[in-house]
């Protein structure tokens, strides 16, 4: 299994980290706009070999180097800041930066799986599908994986059952319109209600992203755990479901759109669609989400220019 990871910044140095750790691969290439801090990373990585049980190969270079993986991780991204209040005002900047190196990504690397990470994460899936034309299941976006994790472990809190034992789903946008999926959520076989609380705690997780910002001036850790997930997933090809960014040409009467629904991942990428049953509240936010998300990339991802 060979991955390499795009932007060793925060993010993608802490995804290269618990790859190590995990022994999620057998080669591991980290590109980075300045070489010097990827070359950097290699080689304090390949000094924490000598404390894992999974030996691997650690190579470092320019993104040109980055060539036949088997996932290439997106984490690439111009500067966030600590004051950051919307993912969308790194957009037009790292669509810039995008339309400059998915297409040689995508070239040099034409059996992958692409995972992008960099914000705002459901344009820039739907602009990577369309820049590499790679199918649409080989381009996964992070997505609400990261949101639903959230949920789990704030209703895991508040239930005191270990968050692993709760299924509650966010989807949508990435951002502020994401909505949670309160008609499937279980803990044990038991419903996990739609009431004053669960809502106060599902407020929290949406703006949890920004309380982390706004505190360390960057999200690491949660991040790179649930990239760990999905590449954990197509690496053993484990066939898990979970939700995720998608291009799509129609899910549960949305047509056209690139954001988060509930997938099964697998070596291949994203083998199959899941369609839960939504309550009337739920289509609704489902149809406002659509709207938005697809106002928002209309905007940002002008494909001729
Ligand atoms: N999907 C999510 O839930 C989630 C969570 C956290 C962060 N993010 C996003 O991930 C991205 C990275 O965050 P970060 O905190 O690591 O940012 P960062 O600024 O620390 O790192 C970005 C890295 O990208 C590199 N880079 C920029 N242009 C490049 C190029 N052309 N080629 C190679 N490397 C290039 C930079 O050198 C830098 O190392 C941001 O867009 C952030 O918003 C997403």
């Amino acid at each position: 299994m060979k991955l390499a990871i795009i932007g060793m910044g925060k993010v993608g140095a802490t995804i290269a980290f618990n790859i190590v750790m995990k022994g999620l691969c057998d080669q591991l290439m980290l590109a980075n706009r300045n070489i010097e801090k990827a070359e950097g990373d290699a080689m304090d990585l390949q000094h924490s070999l000598a404390f894992c049980q999974h030996s691997m190969q650690i190579t470092s270079g320019a993104i040109v180097d980055v060539e036949d993986s088997d996932i290439v991780v997106i984490s690439a991204s111009v500067p966030t800041s600590k004051k950051l209040s919307s993912r969308m005002a790194l957009g037009a900047a790292n669509v810039a930066l995008f339309k400059e190196i998915i297409p040689g990504i995508a070239s040099n690397n034409p059996d992958a799986v692409l995972l992008v990470v960099s914000n705002p994460v459901d344009a820039l899936t739907y602009l990577t599908t369309k820049l590499s034309g790679f199918p649409t299941s080989k381009v996964i976006g992070l997505g609400t994986l990261i949101d639903s994790a959230r949920f789990r472990v704030m209703l895991s809190e508040s239930e005191k059952i270990h968050p692993d034992d709760l299924r509650a789903y966010v989807l949508g946008e990435h951002g502020s319109n994401q909505f949670p999926v309160f008609s499937q959520a279980v803990v044990g076989s038991e419903s996990i209600n739609d009431n004053l609380l669960h809502r106060e705690l599902f407020n929290k997780v949406k703006e949890a992203g920004f309380t982390v910002y706004h505190h360390k001036g960057y999200t690491n850790f949660a991040i790179a755990n649930a990239a760990c997930e999905v590449i954990r997933t197509v690496a053993y090809d484990e066939h898990r479901t979970m939700p995720l960014c998608t291009y799509f040409d129609e899910w549960q009467g949305v047509m056209d759109n690139c954001f988060s629904i509930p997938v099964v991942v697998g070596r291949k990428g994203i083998i199959r669609h899941l369609h839960p049953t939504l309550n009337a509240i739920e289509r609704y936010d489902l149809q406002s989400n659509a709207l938005r998300i697809k106002d928002n990339i209309s905007q940002l991802c002008d494909m001729d220019s």
